[in-house]
């Protein structure tokens, strides 16, 4: 298979692509792949260390308002469709996929102008602007939460599943923690604001160290790149107990994951399934600033199932935190009980699923 494929911008539509790649890797090894992003996004920095053909087109999102700016933008589009069609052209794909951004808004869109097989994959249940568009053109679409589907026509979705489940779900607890400072023999916490960090999340984590040096578990408090400075020059270093470990990002949380026993986040669509894959009971903190509250609906799937926990932002504060943190670390039976419902929503096959769907378009 030739596949070109583009998704942008944040971790939640860049990771779901790569663990597509893996599993074709594995299907087919002779498979070649063409990524596509933008130079400004988070795949710039991701992608090329993964070993995958990478090529950046220019883009940029609109704004909701009306503005002059927009114009701009749309001469952009037009010229980011424009590069991305010699990129096919050179290319070949077989299939083109978009799992979200912008950016692969054009990408997608080029190949269906040019009529070749064109598949995207919607990680929310809310769906979001990019695939909106590109629904109309697409021939197929993957979907990972049941509700998108009545947003989408209809005839064209098939319930894949985000192929980050399939990832992260192979992937045995293992002594990956020690890298890191923190023990392997003691419950341990992920702390973490998505794929770019949450300034609440932080704040509340900051403020909660005093209490958190004092815990018989331990913690790894992952920031977010642009937060870590500005974060430790705050941090009274007293504070920090030796159970806690900070870091700016994780750029191997697959290895990771397994090892947690709960985690405290954002509750973004990939972050979900890999949470629902492996079966670890959660804290959920919706972002409030997300397009159609989409965070608070993937979310309550699985607060409706005792697999998480909902922590709404204007109730998240350090003693909130620690109230929940503490109930949920020290309640081993409750944390194996939420786990078994997460991972009953889990949908290891998902890449594979994907897959299939790709393969379908290109034999017709
Ligand atoms: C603010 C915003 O627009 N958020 C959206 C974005 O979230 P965001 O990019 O935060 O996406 P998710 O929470 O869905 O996924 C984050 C991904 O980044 C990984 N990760 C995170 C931190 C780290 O240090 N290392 C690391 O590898 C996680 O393991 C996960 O695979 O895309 C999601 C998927 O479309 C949406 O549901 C979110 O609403």
């Amino acid at each position: 298979m030739r596949l070109m494929i583009s998704g942008g911008g944040t971790g939640g539509h860049i990771y779901p692509a790569l663990a597509l790649i893996e599993a074709l890797k594995k299907r087919e090894p002779n498979s070649e792949v063409l990524y596509v992003g933008t130079e400004k996004g988070l795949e710039s920095r991701i992608v090329p260390d993964q070993g995958i053909a990478f090529k950046t087109i220019k883009i940029q999102g609109f704004k909701r308002s009306l503005s002059l700016e927009n114009f701009k933008t749309i001469g952009l589009f037009l010229k980011s469709v424009s590069d991305a069609h010699k990129m096919i052209k050179e290319f070949h794909p077989d299939v083109v996929v978009g799992t979200g951004g912008y950016v692969s808004g054009a990408v997608v869109f080029a190949a269906s102008l040019q009529r070749i097989p064109t598949v995207i994959h919607e990680q929310n249940s809310v769906v979001g602007v990019t695939n909106k568009f590109l629904s109309h053109f697409v021939t197929k679409i993957g979907i990972s939460f049941e509700d998108a589907r009545a947003q989408l026509p209809i005839k064209k979705v098939v319930f894949t599943g985000n192929p980050r489940a399939t990832q992260v779900a192979s992937i045995k607890p293992n002594d990956a923690l020690s890298e890191y400072g923190l023990k392997t023999n003691v419950p341990t916490l992920l702390i973490f604001g998505g794929s770019r960090g949450a300034e609440k999340i932080n704040s509340a984590t900051v403020g909660a160290l005093p209490q958190l040096k004092q815990k018989n578990y331990q913690v790894l408090f992952v920031t977010g790149r642009v937060h870590y400075q500005k974060i430790m020059d705050a941090i009274n270093p007293a504070d920090l107990g030796s159970n806690v470990v900070i870091r700016p990002y994780i750029s191997q949380m697959p290895e990771l994951l397994p090892n947690f026993e709960a985690i405290l986040g954002r509750a973004g669509a990939t972050s979900i399934a890999e949470i629902t894959a492996l079966g670890i009971p959660s804290i959920l903190v919706p972002s409030p600033y997300v397009t159609n509250d989409h965070q608070t609906k993937n979310a309550r799937s699985l607060v409706k199932k005792g697999a998480a926990e909902l922590l709404p932002e204007v109730h998240l504060n350090t003693d909130s935190l620690i109230k929940y943190v503490d109930a949920l670390m020290t309640d081993e039976a409750k944390r194996q009980q939420m786990g078994m419902a997460a991972k009953k929503m889990g949908r290891p096959r998902a890449a594979d699923d994907l897959l299939n769907v790709l393969e379908s378009v290109i034999k017709k």
